[in-house]
């Protein structure tokens, strides 16, 4: 049939279409840029580049990828928290407390029981305190309820030191208690306790890390433990960060390890001023701090046992 307007019969139209196909083939599509080069054992190479691409996203993802993150220093939690199975050693010990015995073990943040204010004065009485003496290596402490103190390589009691008097104030030792109060409440509630049962104990005391070189073990805080082992009167560990990871040191995270045979089973927990961090004592929690790599950070070690004989009086006015 004739197309009225164009006057081509179907079969002309056929041809032409024909025509054109071949035409298209016979015209190779031209490279912008030239031919792709070519070179020997191009298939070899790019999948080895492939495979080496997936082995790298793999170890990536694993190395850090999977750690999980209790609490971020950006964080700011009213409670956080994480249950574990306790411990059946520790479980068997505190059994001979009754109304002490947790609900379940485990370990709770929060960031809303101690206010910046108190956390800064606590770490002035931190930085007067530790003035006066301090490790020579990467760790000092200062307990103001026995008075230990790190001097070099030994430790001194601080209050036969001069200049003592002044580093911490009446008004000061009021703040510690309420904070210690404050937060014994909150390891009685997280834990299902009677706070009545919580009593204070040996060692309670300020830290200052820093990445100077170890000079003796007691600086060599990054070893993995278990407090219960380490402190034997302990039931309850707490901790007030009194600086902050990232802006006032770097490195230093707290870190519970899981299984020690999968560090992307770990939990960290990074510093923040006011944080406080309480835990179980037993082997169902241990724990190391990593190395501070630049800076200073001051935590307060606030221990609780649920033993009476082992229980010591709140700092007094020397
Ligand atoms: O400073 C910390 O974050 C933890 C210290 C610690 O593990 C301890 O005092 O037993
Ligand atoms: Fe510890």
């Amino acid at each position: 049939m004739t197309n009225v307007m164009t006057g081509i019969t179907k079969a002309q139209k056929r041809k032409n279409g024909e025509k054109k196909n071949n035409d298209v083939k016979e015209t190779p599509t031209p490279y912008r840029y030239g031919p792709m080069p070519k070179f020997p054992n191009q298939r070899i190479w790019s999948r080895g580049i492939v495979i080496l691409g997936v082995l790298l996203y793999v170890w990536y993802t694993s190395k850090d990828g999977k750690e999980v993150s209790l609490a971020k220093q950006k964080d700011i939690l009213p409670m956080r928290g994480q249950t574990v199975d306790c411990d059946t050693k520790y479980l068997d010990e505190i059994k001979q407390f009754p109304t002490c015995v947790p609900i379940k073990c485990g370990r709770f943040v929060s960031d809303k029981l101690v206010t910046i204010n108190e956390a800064e004065t606590l770490l002035n009485v931190a930085k007067k305190g530790i003035s006066l003496g301090g490790s020579s290596g990467g760790a000092s402490i200062l307990d103001i309820h026995s008075g230990a103190l790190s001097f070099g390589e030994k430790f001194v009691n601080i209050y036969t030191l001069k200049g003592s008097e002044k580093f911490i104030t009446a008004s000061d030792l009021a703040i510690y208690k309420i904070v210690k109060n404050k937060i014994k409440h909150a390891i009685a509630e997280n834990f299902g306790i009677d706070s009545e049962s919580l009593y204070l104990t040996h060692p309670t005391f300020f830290s200052k890390l820093s990445n100077l070189e170890s000079k003796t073990p007691h600086d060599e805080y990054w070893h993995i433990h278990v407090d219960k082992e380490t402190y034997e009167s302990f039931h309850y560990t707490s901790l007030l960060y009194l600086t902050d990871f990232s802006n006032d040191f770097k490195g230093g995270r707290f870190v519970f390890v899981d299984d020690a045979e999968k560090p992307m089973k770990n939990v960290t927990v990074e510093p923040r001023k006011g944080r406080v961090l309480m835990f179980t004592s037993g082997a169902e929690n241990p724990h190391f701090v990593e190395r501070v790599t630049s800076g200073v950070r001051y935590a307060i070690t606030v221990s609780f046992t649920c033993d009476k004989t082992k229980s010591i009086s709140d700092p007094a006015a020397h």
